[in-house]
């Protein structure tokens, strides 16, 4: 039987849980060495802008900018279409979208992205990982499959083992407030 979709909702309960417990002043995440060795002047980086309890990369994107990086951010309309990478300049206004999400105006122009920060719901060991459930970032990562992949979380995200399903696309590395996680 498969019962993997049934898993994966009871893991993210379960992360969301323990990301949620770590309360108003999280850790924070700091650019790892092996992170900023990737940077280089031109490179395209999507970020994301955290929302609820998610791990804040900001400190990542001014590494990426002090590292003369474009900055790029997830442009989402709804669940069933794909995201756009759109550019952010340096503190441009953003605009609230769906799912409380803070994005670039939609007619900001679409980068390619060479690295993309993914905000993880839960992560284990062989780098799989658990998003939103909306296949959001599994198709961007299909439609952008040269793009290094990190994702980002704190380490009470960690999980033993996540069920992986046949889209499911493994990271690169994952960052946390105490980890640089690589295979
Ligand atoms: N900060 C951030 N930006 C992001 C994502 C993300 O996870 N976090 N995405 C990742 O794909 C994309 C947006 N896609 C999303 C798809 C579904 C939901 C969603 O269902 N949210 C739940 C709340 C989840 C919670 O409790 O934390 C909801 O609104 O009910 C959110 C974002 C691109 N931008
Ligand atoms: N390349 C793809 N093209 C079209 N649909 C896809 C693709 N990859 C995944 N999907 C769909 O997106 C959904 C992803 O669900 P899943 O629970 O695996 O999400 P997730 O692991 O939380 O990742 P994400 O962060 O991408 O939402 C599934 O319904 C799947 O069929």
């Amino acid at each position: 039987m498969n019962d993997a979709p049934l898993d994966k909702q009871a893991l993210r309960r379960a992360a969301r849980s323990a990301r949620q417990a770590l309360g108003p002043h999280p850790p924070i995440i700091a650019p790892p060495p092996p992170f900023t060795a990737l940077l280089a002047p031109g490179m395209i980086v999507a970020s994301y802008v955290p929302v609820g309890s998610e791990a804040d990369p900001t400190a990542l994107v001014s590494a990426a900018r002090a590292a003369g990086c474009r900055i790029a951010l997830p442009h989402v309309i709804d669940r069933e279409t794909p995201l756009r990478f759109l550019e952010w300049q340096h503190d441009a206004p953003l605009a609230t979208g769906p799912f409380r999400l803070r994005q670039p105006d939609a007619d900001a122009p679409e980068l390619v992205p060479d690295l993309i920060l993914t905000p993880l719901v839960a992560f284990d060991r062989t780098l799989a990982r658990l998003g939103q459930g909306a296949g959001h970032y599994d198709r961007a990562f299909a439609a952008y499959p040269n793009a290094h992949r990190i994702g980002v979380a704190f380490s009470v995200q960690e999980v033993e083992r996540l069920p992986v399903d046949p889209w499911d696309v493994p990271l690169h590395a994952i960052i946390t407030e105490q980890e640089w996680i690589t295979s």
